[in-house]
């Protein structure tokens, strides 16, 4: 059994800020924990909207707090985010969240998040496994 808290992981290296400067991700199970998903805990500013495509993985979103917008950008659909709704990119959608008051949300990735993922230009985290030895492989 393993037991975690946020004051672990605050301001260490399982404490990621988004690469566009919009959000932070407490990274509270990953690969390395063996158990074939990652769990996070994110937090997005208000005010901003945000594009991102996971291509490698498949995210279910969890929002416990905040208001805005999630814009499937594959064919422009928009549905309203509030906390106590779930969105679940199944087909690897490239989509935008819309931030009107800051979002707190409960993040599930599959396959796991290796640690420190950030997104490239195109709002992609790389496809990054763990080997039983320990090292870390890109293989996307
Ligand atoms: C909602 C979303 O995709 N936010 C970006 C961060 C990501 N959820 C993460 O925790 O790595």
């Amino acid at each position: 059994m393993i037991v975690r808290t946020t004051a672990e992981i605050t301001d260490t290296d399982r404490h990621i800020k988004g690469n566009n400067g919009n959000w932070e991700s407490k990274r509270i199970v990953l690969a390395d924990d063996r158990v074939g998903f990652s769990f996070h805990e994110t937090t997005i500013a208000a005010g901003t909207t945000n594009d991102f495509h996971y291509a490698n993985h498949v995210e279910a979103v969890w929002l416990t707090r905040g208001k805005g917008t999630l814009r499937d950008l594959t064919n422009g659909k928009e549905y309203p985010l509030e906390a106590g709704t779930m969105y679940l990119l199944d087909g690897n959608e490239k989509h935008q969240v819309i931030v009107e008051e800051e979002m707190q949300m409960l993040c599930v990735f599959n396959p796991p998040v290796v640690g420190d993922e950030n997104h490239d230009e195109n709002g992609i985290y790389p496809l990054l496994r763990l080997q039983d030895d320990g090292t870390v492989v890109r293989e996307k």
